[in-house]
């Protein structure tokens, strides 16, 4: 079977430096992936570009086994539907209500009945945990935590196979960090979606990641389990993984997982 991502030899460039060199990653079907490493390594850039908000200057991005920018503009937009992406601090449109923003890519691909758009934007509201009387509400009257839900449910809003989350619990104090954990796990068993994810997080690592890629010096130093990551010896992986606080958070993640 395809892999839902595949990064085959990006280099990726900003001016003179180099950020990514040569990556190459698979990732298949039903995996959560932890993309994580050092201020600067370019996590969210790779993410970026695995969505096609970002050229690589070399290599090629594949998505479901087919260039990111290959086919017709039929074919591209069929893609598109495949994967919802959560940006970091949510991305919602400040001048349009919950309402408005679930129902913008579902608007955006064709859905003109109101009674149907009604009926999905509440399904998706639902889905992570949001009631009804959300949805006449702006986004600068959310909570973070509910910025990034209603930005879940909007990434959700296509039935993607494929979600991408930058940073999900980034900002969100312990309680609703492990809420949105627990959603996001939830989502991913119910759905069948294939997951990655960016984040400082080892709580949230813990509890979701099946495997972990480490960026660093525009390389993936290492991709495996958990355990065999934190085998790797490595200056970032001691200071990431090994230290006390660390330690503590893993063993708190998998208390979640
Ligand atoms: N559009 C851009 N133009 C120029 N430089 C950029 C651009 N986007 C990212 N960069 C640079 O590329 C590098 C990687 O950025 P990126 O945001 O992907 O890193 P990151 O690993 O996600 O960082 P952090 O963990 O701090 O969020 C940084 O040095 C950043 O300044």
């Amino acid at each position: 079977m395809a892999y839902p991502v595949e990064l085959c030899g990006v280099s990726t460039r900003f001016g003179q430096t180099w950020v990514h060199r040569r990556i190459d990653l698979a990732v298949a079907a039903g995996e959560v992936v932890a993309l994580v490493g050092g201020s600067g390594t370019g996590k969210t850039t790779l993410l970026r570009q695995m969505v096609g908000l970002l050229q690589p200057a070399e290599g090629e991005v594949r998505l479901f086994g087919e260039p990111l920018f290959g086919g017709s503009r039929a074919d591209q937009l069929a893609r598109r539907r495949r994967f919802g992406m959560l940006f970091q601090q949510g991305a919602l449109f400040s001048a349009l209500n919950v309402f408005a923003n679930v129902a913008f890519p579902l608007r955006e691909f064709g859905i003109r009945d109101e009674d149907m758009l009604r009926d999905l934007v509440l399904l998706k509201l639902a889905m992570v945990e949001l009631g009804p009387e959300v949805a006449l509400r702006m986004p600068a009257e959310l909570s973070g935590g509910m910025v990034k839900r209603v930005a879940l449910a909007r990434a959700l809003a296509l039935e993607p196979e494929l979600l991408l989350l930058d940073e999900p619990t980034a900002g969100l104090d312990p309680d609703r960090s492990a809420g949105f954990v627990r959603l996001i796990r939830g989502l991913h068993q119910a759905l069948g979606l294939t997951v990655i994810l960016v984040t400082h997080d080892l709580d949230t690592l813990a509890a979701l990641a099946t495997r972990v890629a480490v960026l660093s010096e525009g390389r993936i130093l290492a991709f495996g389990s958990l355990e065999e990551i934190m085998r790797v010896q490595d200056p970032f992986i001691e200071r990431f993984f090994h230290s006390e606080r660390s330690q503590a958070a893993l063993a708190r993640g998998r208390g979640l997982g």
